[in-house]
This record gives C-alpha cells, structure tokens and sequence, in this order.
C-alpha cells in the first residue's frame, strides 16, 4: 500500500476508495470528506491497481480544484506520477482532445477560443446591427443553455415559436456563424465537439482505464455525455457529489443526473458518508434544520465530529452600512477576545451577490482591515494585460475580429469607431476576416467601401506593422530563445506600452505597470524551454495505434499553448487566484465562489428576502441550498445577519428560510462572548496551539467593548446613533449635543442641516416638497418605532444611573455612554471618547482630528475655536473624524500578523463607490438568467493580492495556493503575486 492512503480515512471512506465496484457514486454532505476520498481513490489505483496515470481522466470544476486535487494526489503518489494525470476542468480535458484529435471532426488545429468577452461583445454586435432589443449578456446565457442542452441554433430556429423567439434564434445563428469565421470556439463548443469527437472516434479514449469527477451534482446535460463517452470503454467511474449543494441550477447543471447514472450503469455502488470533519456541531445542527425545509429532499445522516460549539449568531441591524460596521467590529471584537488565536485569514464573508460588498468593503477599509476578494477583478481581465493578451491573441489568431477590435486603436492611431464598425461590416459582407481586410487596405490590393482618411489609414499601417513584425518575431524563435518573452517585449516596445499607460493612467500608472510586469514574469516562465517540453509532453495524450495524432511542437505552439491556458484559467467558475505572501487577510466572496472552501468564521451577511432567496431566482430550493452551502463554510463561529433597510434604504425582512418555525432555538440573536475556556476549546478544534491566558487578557484590554451590545438586538438604531442627532439648540445652524431625549427627534432645522450633510431624514413633517403615502406611512412607523427606543432608552438610562459610570456591559438596546459619539465599538481606529457628564461631551480633540493634529484640549474648550471638524466628527460618529486619504489602502507588510494594514506604502486595495459591475466569469454557463451570483468583482475595485485563506485542514485553499514553480504552464498561471490595477 502506498503510504498513508487511507490513514486518516473512515470506513466509509476506505470503503469507497478501494472497492472493486465499476461504476461509484459516493454521496455525501458538505465537509465529509468527500474530495479527499476521491484523491485518495486516484492514488489508489495508482498505487495499488498499478493504472497508468495517462490512462485515468479527473475532471473537476474549477482550475483551483484541479490543483488543489493534483498537490494532494502528487504527495502520495510523487511529482512525476501526478504529473502524467490527464486531470482538469471539464473544458481543459476536452481541449486536449480537440487539439490533438480534432482533425477527426474536420477541426483546424489553430482555431482559438472565444472568451467571455469576445462573445459577448460578438452577440452586442448582432443585437445593435439587426436592431434586437435585449441585453447581450441575457442573449449570451441563452445561447449558452441551448447548448448545454444540445439544441442548436437549426434546432431552435424550427421551433421558435413568436417573434422573440425569432430574434433570437436569429441572434444565435449569427454567433455561430461569426464563431465559425473566425475559427473560434466558445467554452460550449469545447464541450460539444469533444462530445462530437468522441462519437465520431471512439478509439481517441480507448486506452482510458478510469475516470473520476468531483462535485458531479454541478454537470450539465453535455458533461454528462461526456463522462460516458470518456468511460466508453472500460466503463470505470467514480464520482463524488451532494445533492443539497447544488447551486448551479441556472447554468443548467442537472440534479437527475444522479439518477440517469444509475440507470446508465445499473451496477452503480452507492456510498453515503455520514460524519462531518468540518463543523462544529452547533453549526452543523442550524444547517441541517433549515436544509431540511425542503420536504422534497430524502433524509440524510450527518454526524458532527466535533464538538456542540458556539451556536451561530441570526443578527439583526438597521441598516446594510450598520451590518457592515457590526459585521467588522465583531471581527475585530472576535480576534481580541481569542487572544489573536483567530486571525484575519480565518474570517470569510459570503455574499449572495457580488453587489452586497460594497458596504462591506468600504467598512473594511475605514478599519484598515486587509482583505481579498475571491472573484475580484481577475489579473488577465485588468485592461493593461488584457490589451497584451488580446495582442498576442491577434499575433496568434488574426482572424479573431473580436480582439482585433478591440487593439486596433489602442494605443490611439486615429482609427475612430464608426471606421472599425465600417470596416467590420465591409469584412463580413465580403466574407473575410477585419484583419484580412485591413491588410488588404493598408498593402494597397483593396479600396475599402468605408471611408478611410489619409490619417486613418497611416494608423491602420501602423497597426498592421505591429501585427506583422510580431508575427515575424514569433516565426524566427526557436524554443531555446525563450519565443514568449521575446515576442511580448518586442510588442511592448513596437506599442510604447510604457508611455501609453503613463498618459491613460497618469494617477495608477505604477500599479497598472506592474501588472506588466507580472505578466512579462509569466511568459519568461512560461518561455522556459525544458517547462514548455514538459507542458507539451504532459499534456500529450497517448498514442492510440492506428489513429492519426497530431502532436505539438515546442516552439510553435508556445503561444497557442499559452493563450490556451489564459483563456481556461478562467474558465467555469475558476477565477485566477494569486498565491504567494501570506499576509493575513480576509476573504470576500460570493456564496458560490466559496463551494468546497472552508474557514473558522464565515459570515453571511444580508440575509433578507429578495436577496436570498434572491428575487430573481426561480428555484427558492436552490436559493436554500445556497444558504446551507454558505452556512457548511464554517468551522467554528458562524453569523448570519440581515439589516433592515438594505443599501437601498427598502425595507428588508429577514430572508423567509430563517423565519420558520424552529429556526430561532439554533441561533443566538448577538455575537457570542468568548471566555478563556472557549478559546481553549476554539484552539482545539482548529487544532492549534492556545495562547496563553496573559496574551488573552492583554488583547482584551485592546477592546473599547467586550460584546456584541452596541447595536440593539431588536434592529434598531442604536441609542447613541440617534442621540446624535438631537438639537437642543435649533435654527441657529450649530450643533449640541444632549443624551437627554427629547421624543421629537428631528426638527425642522435638523432636516436643514442633514441635508446639507447629504443625510435622508425620517421626518414626516420636514420632508420638502412632494411626499408619497408609502414615504408618510413609513415616516409614521419610523417616528413609532424611535419613540418606542427613546422610552426605552429613557428607562434605561434611570436604571443604570447608580451603576458604575466604567461599567462596560451594555444593556440591550443602548450602547455604552463611552460610545456616545464614537465610532462603532471597534478594536482599533481611534480611540474611545470618554465623557464628563450626562451633558456635553467630555471628548478631546484626539476623537475629531487627523491624528497627525492631535491635542491633548479638552473638546468643550475648543468648540467656540473651531467647532467645524468637530461637529462634522460628531455627526458623523460611524466614521474616523479623519478623512480616509482617497489613496488605496497600504499595502500589509507580510510579516504583520495584526488586522491593521500597516503599509509599505504600495497600493493593495482599492475602494469603489460605484456599483459592482459583475464579473466576466467566462461562462459557458453564467451569463444566464440569474444574477452573477458568482462574482464579487467590481470591475472598479481591484482587490488584488489575493490569497488562500489559512485553513486548519489540508482540503483547504491553504493546499490550493501553488508555489511559484514546477506543476507546468496552467499551473504557473496561477502562480503570481497579482498586483493592483484597474481597469
Ligand atoms: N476521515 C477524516 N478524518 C479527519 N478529517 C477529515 C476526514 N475526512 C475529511 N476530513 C477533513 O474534513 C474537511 C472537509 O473535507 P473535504 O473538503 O474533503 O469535504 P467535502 O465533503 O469535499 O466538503 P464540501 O462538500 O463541503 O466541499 C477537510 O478539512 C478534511 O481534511
């Protein structure tokens, strides 16, 4: 046996790693174990059955999987075993297959592969120049699930059935057809003409002995096909999945294909796992009652190995902002009290929607709390590496009209839009690529029908030479002179690249070289001679007697091996993830971005009908098992919360799955408090060494307040919030401040000057100009419900006046008078404000200046010397009284363990005020019907650096983060410290 195959696994798991059953299904919940069963089963029958690793097919999801699967299944297996795997995403695999077999199909060997981008913008395209209405990514996502399903656009102009039917039938026939122009195929096609391919030629997959594909319950209807018809011969499969994660509805993946499976294969082993290695019991108990909603869905075991836990937290707040300050100073309430036992990389926060970070974000970054973003602006989408790329690409492929618009005057050459489109429309009415009729145009064999100016036409020369001297760069490189670095420099300097994005991005310019910079690193790697040898090697499938292979040649291929394996970095779901320094940050990401990850805290913000279940969602079980999924993230400490205004300042009710029956007795309705004892009990099931009681105590001591009691439980306001609103002096446009409170809460002169402030105000009375019904009857709910707070209030403040004024337990629903003015009860910032009375505020000016302009003055003496800062910092208490510099954020220094950034000074974060655009996910599957679920990306808010999180197991991202060597070129372009930049 192989060391340590199956050390470390359950009966149930060994069970499924050695049987002798052909056909497996291991069903199992989240946290089971499920992957690590299936690498365990690869390395056994590597090890043990002696299969040929070039005769086993893995397939997985993401490329992350796939790395992840090939790190693991490499430590039992060595390097040089896992290497000759033909393991990848779905897409990768069928690539393989099209490259070296495709001329079976009648496929040229240089087609390329149309990204997101290029088909969305060719279905722009066809919509704008045949006047359709609808948007392009809704019509893209259509196309895409015709396809998983098979349909065609032949099939599907036969049976439309109205008008809008028509149109788009008529959009699809014009895609494909533009595809084909263009020599191009689209993640779909990569699938569909493997499918085809492996009908057509059996005998390309007889040598294989094996296949196996994790989170099967995510296939669709056309990867289905392919897994029989990558088995079809020796009929050996296992896969691993779990029913209630099935999240990929809206890209048309098929909960039956579980079934059709084992009607397919009637033999099929089942094998349930039952224990749970990830959560806590507590955790897992609120998971499984609200999964079990759905009456549909068999019952299932599930047994927690660890212990019960902290039970999770259902957290009410007023409004998205407040979440966004309670959800951080939990984070840093959380870390103190462990002792720093916890760290940022433990802490993750899963979005239902990209679109949910913004708030979130700009909470972290007035706390100076590093962060990344699964999903966040993908390194080959920032405009500086996607021009190169799309250069390269056009070097490679010119007949990719896509790319070749989208360089063509960039840097500008004076070639204006109207001409391209002109030019675009002349090139396909005459049957010929953009590129081909530029040439013509610009070599003098052809007079465009477009006009083309004489200044036009010096740019398109100078365009085409850019193109050509490239081409005749890469035609004279041998694989020993390094062909991808040579040809990208030679195109950065023919593009004086340099000055071009100093003059567009005057204020990001250095951030923005960088990522050239990186990207030049990428193609010296990925020029290494001995590594492309490899990468064509491994990636070589092996030679089936009798049947025509095409093989790859080192030095040509480079450049389509390369741009192959940009284009499939981030294919699926996969978006590229940076390794590198492991500076401590927390992870943002979407719901679906965080499938198979795990963390010790996770929250869940905005957990509110319309948003989850989403209101655009179809499926609410499918919504459900997005919250369970969400929810199964976690290891030892979970919130759910929701505000009651969402950013949109709407009413929010709590998301339906946690208002039924039952639900409340899994949750605590605040933050839990954590004693010595539970951070001995946190450290052992994360399995870590416990600090010592003295470093508890003392991180403690950093705390302004030890509880989640700042905001009140009921989701209301919090005291201090609305006290600050009071005006004891009215129309004279200056502000006092009084924790005596009075019932009317804004005056007529507060309205003045909140508005002047840019703040909404409740009041019925003061509301200028016309006021709707819905706005006056929620004026009068408002008005109740703070009436109903300041009695509240009032009652308290009499009870607590013969407690001891340094008292920092908070009654429900009032915050500390420390607080009175203060940030949010956070760890760090600036500091708290400590008053003299129940009056005036005894703060210094220390609470309300820039630190660089502290004072140790009292905060009343200077009010008549200066009073604007001051008021604006108190009006303001859920800010810094500073200004957060509009700079990005420092940069962490890699050896701070501690959650505020301190910085060397590069930008790392970028914060965004405009909403998040979603991602270009490049989906076959995701620009559908639903909303980018799987993004967290705004394309303005670069996040980079991004990292694995620290896990405490080996499933973990932790694995995922490849080291910056070795595993061949898809690996390496994992590989890289990306840096921030913008598109
Ligand atoms: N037999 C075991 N003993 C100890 N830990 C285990 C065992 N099996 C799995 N684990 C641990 O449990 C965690 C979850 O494992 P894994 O990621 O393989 O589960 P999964 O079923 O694939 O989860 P999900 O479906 O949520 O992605 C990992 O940290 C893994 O190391």
């Amino acid at each position: 046996m192989a060391t340590g195959i199956l050390s470390n696994l359950n009966e149930a798991q060994c069970e499924a790693v050695t049987t002798a059953a052909d056909v497996v299904q291991v069903l199992a919940p989240p946290g089971s174990g499920k992957t690590k069963t299936l690498t365990a089963r690869v390395a056994y029958l590597l090890a043990e059955r002696r299969l040929k690793p070039w005769n086993i097919i893995v397939c997985t999801f993401t490329v992350k999987a796939a790395n992840e699967m090939k790190e693991r299944i490499t430590k039992f297996v060595g390097h040089e075993c896992a290497k000759q795997l033909k393991l990848g995403t779905f897409h990768s695999v069928a690539l393989r297959y099209l490259k070296q077999y495709g001329q079976h199909i009648g496929l040229g060997k240089d087609f390329g592969i149309a990204d997101s981008s290029d088909s969305k913008a060719i279905v722009k395209r066809i919509i704008k120049k045949n006047d359709f209405s609808g948007d392009a990514g809704g019509a893209r996502g259509r196309i895409s699930t015709q396809k998983a399903k098979g349909i065609d656009s032949e099939q599907f102009w036969k049976k439309a059935k109205d008008v809008e039917q028509q149109e788009f039938a008529r959009i699809y026939q014009e895609y494909e057809e533009t595809l084909k122009a263009s020599d191009l195929l689209d993640y779909d096609d990569l699938l569909l003409r493997c499918c085809l391919l492996l009908r057509v030629e059996p005998a390309c997959v007889s040598n294989v002995e094996a296949l196996l594909i994790d989170e099967y319950q995510d296939t669709n209807n056309i990867q289905y096909d392919l897994m029989g018809l990558f088995a079809q011969h020796r009929n050996v499969i296992t896969i691993v999945g779990d029913p209630d994660q099935s999240i990929y509805g809206f890209r048309s993946a098929e909960i039956k294909n579980l079934t059709r499976m084992k009607e397919q294969w009637p033999d099929t082993l089942t094998i349930n796992l039952e224990e749970n290695y990830r959560s806590s019991g507590a955790i897992l108990h609120a998971a499984q009652h609200i999964i079990e909603q759905d009456e549909s869905r068999p019952p299932k075991k599930l047994q927690a190995t660890h212990t019960y836990g902290q039970r999770p937290v259902l957290r009410k707040l007023p409004s998205a902002a407040a979440e966004a300050d309670w959800l951080v100073a939990e984070i840093q309430r959380i870390q103190a009290l462990s002792g720093d036992l916890l760290q940022p990389n433990d802490f993750a926060v899963l979005l239902r929607s990209a679109a949910l970070s913004r708030a979130i974000e700009t909470a972290l970054g007035r706390e100076g709390v590093p962060y990344r973003m699964i999903g966040g602006m993908r390194f080959y989408d920032r405009a500086e590496v996607k021009l190169l790329v799309d250069y390269l690409r056009v070097v490679d492929a010119p007949g990719n009209n896509e790319a070749v618009e989208r360089i063509i005057n960039v840097p500008p050459r004076r070639v204006g839009e109207g001409t391209v489109k002109g030019l675009h429309e002349e090139a396909q009415s005459k049957g010929v690529s953009l590129w081909s009729l530029v040439l013509d145009v610009v070599q003098g064999r052809c007079k465009p029908t477009t006009k083309v100016t004489p200044s036009t036409q010096t740019g398109l020369a100078k365009f085409v030479d850019v193109i050509l001297s490239a081409q005749k760069k890469l035609a004279s490189v041998t694989a020993e002179s390094a062909p991808l670095v040579n040809l990208l420099q030679h195109l950065i300097t023919k593009l004086s690249y340099q000055d071009h994005l100093k003059r567009k991005f005057p204020d990001e310019y250095e951030a923005r070289w960088t990522n050239v910079e990186e990207l030049v690193a990428q193609t010296i790697e990925a020029s290494d001679p001995e590594r492309l040898t490899a990468i064509v090697n491994d990636g070589a499938l092996p030679s089936i007697e009798g049947l025509e292979r095409r093989t790859e040649s080192v030095a040509e291929d480079a450049l389509s091996l390369f741009l192959a394996n940009v284009t499939l970095a981030t294919a699926g779901t996969e978006k590229a993830e940076q390794d590198g320094e492991t500076a401590q940050q927390l992870t943002i990401s979407t719901i679906h971005g965080a499938k198979g990850l795990e963390w010790p805290v996770v929250f869940i913000p905005a957990c509110y009908d319309g948003s989850i279940p989403h209101s655009r969602a179809d499926d609410n079980d499918e919504e459900r098992r997005l919250l369970y999924v969400g929810m199964t993230r976690a290891q030892a400490l979970l919130y759910l919360s929701t505000p009651l205004r969402n950013s949109q300042r709407e009413e929010a009710s709590m998301s339906t799955f946690l208002t039924q029956p039952g639900v409340a007795a899994f949750f605590e309705e605040h933050g839990p408090g954590i004693a010595i004892a539970d951070v001995r009990a946190l450290a052992k099931t994360l399995r870590r060494d416990c600090p010592s009681d003295t470093a508890i105590a003392e991180s403690k001591k950093t705390l302004e307040r030890d509880e989640d009691n700042y905001w009140p439980l009921t989701g209301e306001e919090p005291f201090e919030e609305r006290a600050k609103w009071d005006r004891s002096r009215p129309g004279d446009g200056t502000w006092s401040f009084s924790n005596t409170r009075p019932a009317a809460v804004f005056s007529n002169a507060t309205v003045t000057m909140q508005q002047k402030q840019g703040y909404s105000t409740t009041s019925a009375t003061t509301k200028p100009g016309f006021v709707s019904a819905k706005e006056q009857y929620d004026d009068i709910l408002e008005q109740q419900k703070l009436k109903k707070v300041d009695e509240r209030a009032a009652q308290v403040r009499t009870a607590s006046e013969d407690k001891p004024k340094t008292r920092k337990r908070q009654i429900e629903g009032q915050g500390t008078i420390a607080s009175f003015f203060a940030k949010p009860p956070g760890r760090v910032g600036y500091g708290p404000v400590a008053f003299g009375g129940d009056n005036l505020p005894d703060a210094t000016l220390e609470d309300a200046m820039p630190s660089a302009k502290r004072t140790k003055q009292p905060l009343h003496e200077l009010r008549n010397v200066n009073s604007a800062p001051l008021e604006r910092a108190l009006v303001r208490p859920l800010q810094p009284a500073y200004k957060l510099p509009s700079a990005p954020l420092l940069r962490p220094s890699p050896s701070s363990t501690n959650m505020l950034a301190t910085g060397t000074g590069s930008a790392y974060v970028f914060l965004s005020s405009s909403p998040p655009q979603p991602e270009e996910a490049p989906d076959p599957e995701t620009a559908g019907a639903m909303p980018r679920s799987d993004d967290v990306g705004d394309e303005k808010t670069a996040v980079v650096r991004a990292r694995p999180a620290t896990t405490f197991h080996t499933t973990s991202m932790q694995i995922a983060a490849p080291q910056r060597k070795t595993l061949g070129m898809r690996r390496s372009l994992q590989g890289w410290n990306a840096r921030g930049g913008k598109r």
